[in-house]
């Protein structure tokens, strides 16, 4: 649905982005991640044609971006890292500017204003201004604006920067949701942990370059679970393939492993019970802490 090919950016003296090259499944939420100064922002606002490349190509859903600036604005919902929201506005009045800039007619507007401050839960804030609102109140807000006009691809720039947990998680849910609409999400992030909690795909982007493209979530019913056995086993990894409904993602030595189960715990536990008819000596059988997190370091230690 969206390909980036040999995409190169630079500021005054520096080259932001080398050689940018990478393709997205429609219906993926892709986690983009890297160190700071990588390159994230700059990717999203090219990708947005909020930037022009020096060269290179960048499709969405069929539309030359570099060519058509004007109609990928309305294929894409962006949010900027510093989002801004008229002060003077009241949330309602924001919602419509942003509809109407989007080319929904008037006589819908009201109806895309009522569907996306549900979905976004402020209905009840409408009436009021932006600061009055908490940061993840006004974030809703920045991203109810983002989605007004149900683009296919939501590029979110730090989207939980700032948030309490509570909000986080409900920023999650509410990725989940915009997915299983048919969007498609590419969210820059530090926050890993939570990036896993809803991220099928991770592109981590390092001194202007894509150092690695991972599938996280190969199956949302499925699950990354962490092995530990309390002595050493010879053939590890040949002893797991033998085990029904049971992937092996990666041996990390002779004591662990990471896999990956059903999401559905009498499954999990029948695994459990092979394993331990094997004779495994296993000590840990849990879900991975944060899979995303440990591919990201390897990935950063090795490139750099
Ligand atoms: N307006 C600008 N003028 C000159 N250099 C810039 C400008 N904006 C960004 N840069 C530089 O381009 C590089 C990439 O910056 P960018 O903001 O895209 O990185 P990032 O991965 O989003 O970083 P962070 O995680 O810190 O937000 C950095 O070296 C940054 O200093």
């Amino acid at each position: 649905m969206i390909s980036v090919e040999n995409l190169v950016f630079e500021y005054p003296g520096l080259r932001a982005l080398d050689e940018v090259s990478f393709a997205i499944e429609q219906g993926s939420i892709t986690a983009l991640v890297g160190p700071n100064g990588a390159g994230k922002t700059t990717l999203l606002r090219c990708m947005a044609a909020l930037e022009q490349p020096v060269s290179g190509n960048i499709n969405i859903a069929g539309i030359d971006v570099l060519e058509q600036p004007r109609d990928c604005h309305r294929l894409i919902g962006y949010l900027s890292d510093f989002f801004g929201l008229y002060q003077r506005l009241t949330v309602r009045q924001c919602l419509h500017f942003v509809a109407r800039a989007q080319g929904i007619p008037e006589h819908d507007c009201a109806a895309a204003i009522a569907d996306v401050s549900r979905r976004l839960q402020i209905e009840d804030r409408l009436a009021m201004r932006p600061g009055e609102l908490s940061r993840g109140l006004r974030q809703r807000v920045a991203i109810a604006q983002a989605i007004i006009h149900k683009p296919r691809l939501v590029l979110l720039d730090e989207p939980a920067s700032g948030l309490d947990p509570e909000a986080r998680h409900e920023l999650a849910e509410l990725f989940l949701d915009l997915q299983r609409q048919g969007m498609t999400l590419l969210v820059s992030s530090h926050i890993l942990a939570e990036l896993e909690a809803y991220c099928t795909d991770m592109l981590v982007l390092r001194q202007g370059r894509i150092v690695e493209q991972v599938a996280i979530k190969t199956s949302l019913q499925r699950k990354p679970f962490k092995l530990l056995l309390a002595e050493p086993v010879t053939r590890l990894g040949e002893l797991l393939q033998r085990v029904n409904d049971l992937s092996v993602l990666k041996i990390e030595n002779d004591c662990s492993a990471l896999v990956q189960v059903p999401d559905n715990p009498r499954q999990q536990h029948a695994i459990l019970k092979a394993l331990l008819a094997r004779e495994l000596p296993v000590c840990e059988f849990a879900p991975a802490a944060s899979h995303l997190q440990d591919t990201y370091l390897q990935t950063i230690r090795q490139s750099s």
